[in-house]
């Protein structure tokens, strides 16, 4: 637990414009470089929000040569988990909402963007989108996260889940 709070903290440091934002871990379902099953998106600071460029692959397959929905929202949460290392701490999905406007097809690379909308106590309000190569939106959503201590992930923590 301790050494996880370690690590965690070391990732809430300042992120220069462009820069690149770490991994929340390395099992991450979205960004871990150590899920065999995950998206392994990577993401930069731009601006007051994030960027990222991702490619669905035939893991996450829905309908054939589409993405599948619950893929795609997956890559949408995450996306909004790294505007938290911008916030400076923890923070999880209270509700998500994707409006999905056109298939996102398998292996087209889509430009993703997130910000804070707002912010009202310890809830942020989040606002996404991903963009087809030939400038059309794809994809919109809305989200809230909730700010939570580091205590909060305690409760999923066990000696026998890789990456705890
Ligand atoms: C030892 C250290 C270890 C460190 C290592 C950590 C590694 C971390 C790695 C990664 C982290 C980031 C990774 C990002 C990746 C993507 C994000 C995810 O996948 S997150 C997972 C899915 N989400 C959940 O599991 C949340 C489950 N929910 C909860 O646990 C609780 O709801 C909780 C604790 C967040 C709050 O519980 P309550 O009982 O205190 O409050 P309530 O009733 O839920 O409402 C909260 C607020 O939200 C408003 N609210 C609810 N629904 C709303 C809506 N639709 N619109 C607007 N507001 C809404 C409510 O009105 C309330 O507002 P008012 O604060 O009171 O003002």
């Amino acid at each position: 637990m301790q050494a996880l709070l370690a690590m965690w903290s070391e990732k809430f440091v300042g992120y220069p414009d462009g820069s690149d934002l770490p991994a929340h871990h390395d099992h991450c379902l979205g960004c871990g470089p150590e899920n065999p099953h995950g998206h392994r998106l990577r993401a930069v600071r731009h601006g007051d929000g994030v960027q990222a460029w991702h490619t669905f692959d035939n893991r996450h397959v829905g309908a054939p040569g589409i993405a599948h929905g619950g893929a795609v929202a997956t890559v949408v949460d995450d996306l909004y988990g790294f505007l938290l290392f911008l916030e400076g701490g923890p923070a999880v999905t209270r509700q998500l909402a994707v409006d999905y406007l056109a298939p996102v097809l398998i292996g087209t690379t889509y430009r993703l963007d997130a910000q804070v909308a707002r912010r009202e106590g310890r809830k942020l309000f989040v606002t996404a989108g991903a963009t087809a190569p030939d400038g059309r939106p794809v994809i919109t959503s809305t989200a809230v996260f909730v700010k939570v201590s580091v205590e909060h992930f305690a409760q999923g923590i066990s000696p026998d889940v890789p990456g705890d």
